[in-house]
């Protein structure tokens, strides 16, 4: 006998406090947890006088941000390493994405996040990233300001040549 499964679903929820949230859901028996589709998912965070972000992982392709999703969002991910935690290496393959999707959103804030700084930021900055997530990068150097100075003129150098073509 299928047996039931109750499915609470996050676009009834306090989006500011989305973690927990679920965990409040799960400890109140939910086993299961209802994500709207992206766009739904985008809309209802704008009403909240939100900002939504959209991101994907490694394993999955630029086309799984449709156009209309990439368009609505105010800002695109692409995750150069698995989710999880800092200090993991730089996953050059994930590159292209950055690219693919600077060419069919050309004025998108658009992010890489994992293993980035100043040895792997050209390649996001070339391939059309604007926003960099750093963690190791920044906060184990002895002087910070200095890679957030390199990390800042490397994209707005990269941003000069792309909008020069
Ligand atoms: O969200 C993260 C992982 O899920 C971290 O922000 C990301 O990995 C940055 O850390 P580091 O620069 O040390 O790689």
């Amino acid at each position: 006998m299928p047996r039931a499964i109750i499915s609470p679903s996050v676009l009834a929820s306090d989006f500011g406090q989305l973690t927990a949230e679920c965990k409040r859901m799960i400890k109140g028996g939910a086993e299961w947890l209802h994500m709207a589709d992206p766009l739904s998912l985008i809309h209802a965070i704008h009403e909240r006088k939100m900002k939504a972000g959209v991101a994907i992982s490694p394993d999955t392709p630029s086309t799984a941000i449709t156009d209309e999703v990439g368009e609505a969002a105010d800002m695109l991910l692409v995750m150069t390493v698995y989710p999880g935690r800092g200090g993991q290496k730089f996953l050059e393959r994930c590159v292209p994405k950055v690219a693919e999707l600077r060419v069919r959103f050309p004025d998108k804030d658009i992010e890489v996040d994992g293993g980035v700084g100043p040895k792997t930021v050209d390649v996001c900055a070339e391939a059309g990233s604007n926003v960099i997530v750093a963690g190791t990068a920044i906060f184990n150097a002895p002087e910070p300001e200095q890679v957030i100075a390199l990390l800042k003129r490397t994209v707005n150098d990269a941003q000069a040549k792309i909008s020069s073509k």
